[in-house]
């Protein structure tokens, strides 16, 4: 298919003249097309702050863009990357491998039948095996953002028919694939009861709310639920917060929302993923009734997001303490000899695609002691690895290992941050006091530090967006978000920051 001339690559384009050069570049660069079903588009993004950004702020009107441009209306499926399912791209280019220009890029080959979604019913999404490439023209700068933003008001949300169908789901997330160590033990294990639990029979933990740092194994686990229930003959539904914030918005404007909420009252499990996304007053509302109905009806209800249930604060009282009322379970952070399993299950996973590549023992070992904290850093690290080692046909030894992934590598004594060394670092480094930074002045040389530090408490703490904003002189959570959104946007493209940012990451990580 000739990219140049696909709905996609007109999408892009259009978007590119709408909102400027600049902005494209900050938030659709890295948006890939995956998969073109009759129904829906399923584009994905690296990060979920791009994604959450993106959701917010431009679906409505790609769905309107993809509509005139393809001439006919889909549901747009924005996710994050997962880069387990997202082996390291190598494209064939005349018989020769070249790496793809992004890590998570996906080359036809790399995309074996495995990295097909399917519903937890089993209906099968093909994977599209076009993937657009950004024009490389330099392209007219500036745009109508105004009437971008007008129409994404009038811009048509998905149809409601098909969210009980739920989310796709990824193959590969199974109870079989996860490893399990003494910090998940307990989420796998009540995982696995709920969905082995016989249709019908009384739920045991109703409902089951799981909670972690990112990339700690929540969605893997929700969806091994999902996949695993609908095995042993329980009506499965997995949904993102976002489908069913789009199903329902959409429900309600084709006057179908009784049927959907009727749909989603039937069946015997509902799994919610990142439920810290859910916004709006009405559809809380109606998440609270969906999550009343079911739980009175002794349906089963799983739900996963980044916090605890109480520390959703834009979320109604009473669906806090319903959430918190069953079975709260935190995944940990990933103990040493969990990581060294995880790396040797994803290790021999990657030599079924690529036979020739070897890592020895040691290197594995190297990368569970050294490599960041979540499964990303660890699929990133074996991607790397594979990388180098196809590319410059230099075997995997620890030398290597230790030059490839030296990004990843996080200090021997993790220590824990805390805000106060943030400010510190921050305030320090942007000849700015700790005092500014608390305070309400606005003038750009406090400002920008000030989001930085922002950005830095989330990545760095496990604190939540209101308790930073507290620290920051008493700030409200979306300020906070705000500034991790623009300093995430900001760290993409500008090469410049992301060092820099390096630089203070370091200096607070510093023993
Ligand atoms: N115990 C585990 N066993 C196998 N793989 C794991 C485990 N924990 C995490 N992973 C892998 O790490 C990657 C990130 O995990 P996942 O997407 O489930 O994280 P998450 O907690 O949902 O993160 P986020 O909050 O960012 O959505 C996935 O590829 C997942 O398969």
């Amino acid at each position: 298919m000739d990219c140049a001339s696909s709905p996609w690559e007109r999408v892009r384009q259009r978007l590119r003249e709408e909102i400027g050069e600049e902005k494209f570049s900050s938030w659709f660069a890295r948006m890939d097309l995956d998969a073109l079903t009759g129904e829906a588009v399923r584009l994905s993004v690296p990060t979920r702050f791009l994604k959450s950004w993106i959701q917010d702020n431009y679906l409505p009107r790609i769905t309107e863009i993809w509509a005139e441009e393809s001439g006919a209306r889909r549901r747009i499926d924005l996710s994050v990357r997962n880069a387990f399912a997202r082996p390291v791209a190598l494209k064939t280019n005349g018989g020769r491998e070249v790496v793809s220009e992004r890590p998570d890029a996906r080359a036809p080959q790399a995309r074996a039948p495995e990295n097909r979604s399917q519903d937890a019913r089993g209906q099968e999404t093909s994977r599209q095996d076009q993937r657009a490439q950004p024009p490389r023209t330099q392209e007219q700068r500036n745009q109508d953002a105004r009437s971008a933003a007008e129409s994404r008001d009038a811009a048509a949300l998905p149809a409601a028919g098909d969210v009980s169908s739920g989310s796709p789901l990824d193959p590969r997330l199974t109870f079989e694939s996860f490893v399990v160590g003494k910090s998940n033990s307990l989420a796998f294990a009540a995982a696995r009861q709920v969905a082995e639990t016989a249709p019908g029979a009384a739920p045991v933990f109703n409902p089951l709310y799981l909670h972690a740092a990112v990339g700690l194994g929540k969605t893997h686990l929700l969806q091994a639920v999902a996949r695993a229930g609908a095995a042993h003959g329980r009506r499965t539904t997995y949904l993102t917060a976002e489908r069913f914030m789009y199903g329902f918005v959409a429900a309600l404007k084709t006057h179908s929302s009784i049927a959907f909420k009727d749909t989603l009252r039937t069946i015997d499990t509902l799994v919610i993923d990142d439920l810290q996304f859910l916004k709006g007053n009405n559809l809380q509302q109606e998440f609270c009734h969906t999550l009343n109905a079911l739980l009175d009806g002794g349906r089963q209800v799983v739900v996963a997001a980044d916090c605890m249930p109480g520390e959703l604060e834009h979320l109604d009282e009473r669906v806090r303490s319903r959430l918190a009322g069953g079975l709260v379970v935190e995944l940990g952070a990933l103990e040493e000899d969990l990581r060294l399993e995880i790396l040797k299950s994803r290790y021999q996973a990657l030599t079924e695609q690529h036979r020739s590549f070897a890592v020895p023992a040691p290197v594995l070992e190297f990368l569970a002691r050294c490599v960041g904290q979540s499964g990303r850093d660890l699929d990133g690290a074996l991607n790397k690895l594979l990388a180098f080692n196809q590319l410059t046909g230099e075997p995997v030894t620890l030398e290597m290992a230790e030059n490839a992934v030296k990004d990843l590598i996080r200090p021997t004594d993790p220590k824990r941050v805390r805000v106060d060394d943030i400010l510190r670092v921050v305030a320090k480094h942007y000849n700015v006091t700790r005092a500014d930074l608390l305070s309400q002045r606005r003038t750009a040389t406090v400002v920008k530090p000030r989001q930085i530090a922002m950005y830095l408490a989330k990545t760095l703490t496990l604190r939540s967006l209101p308790e930073i904003g507290r620290r920051f002189g008493g700030r409200d959570h979306t300020t906070v978000l705000h500034a991790v959104r623009k300093i995430d946007g900001l760290v993409a493209t500008d090469r410049a920051l992301a060092e820099e940012i390096e630089v203070l990451k370091r200096l607070v990580l510093e023993p």
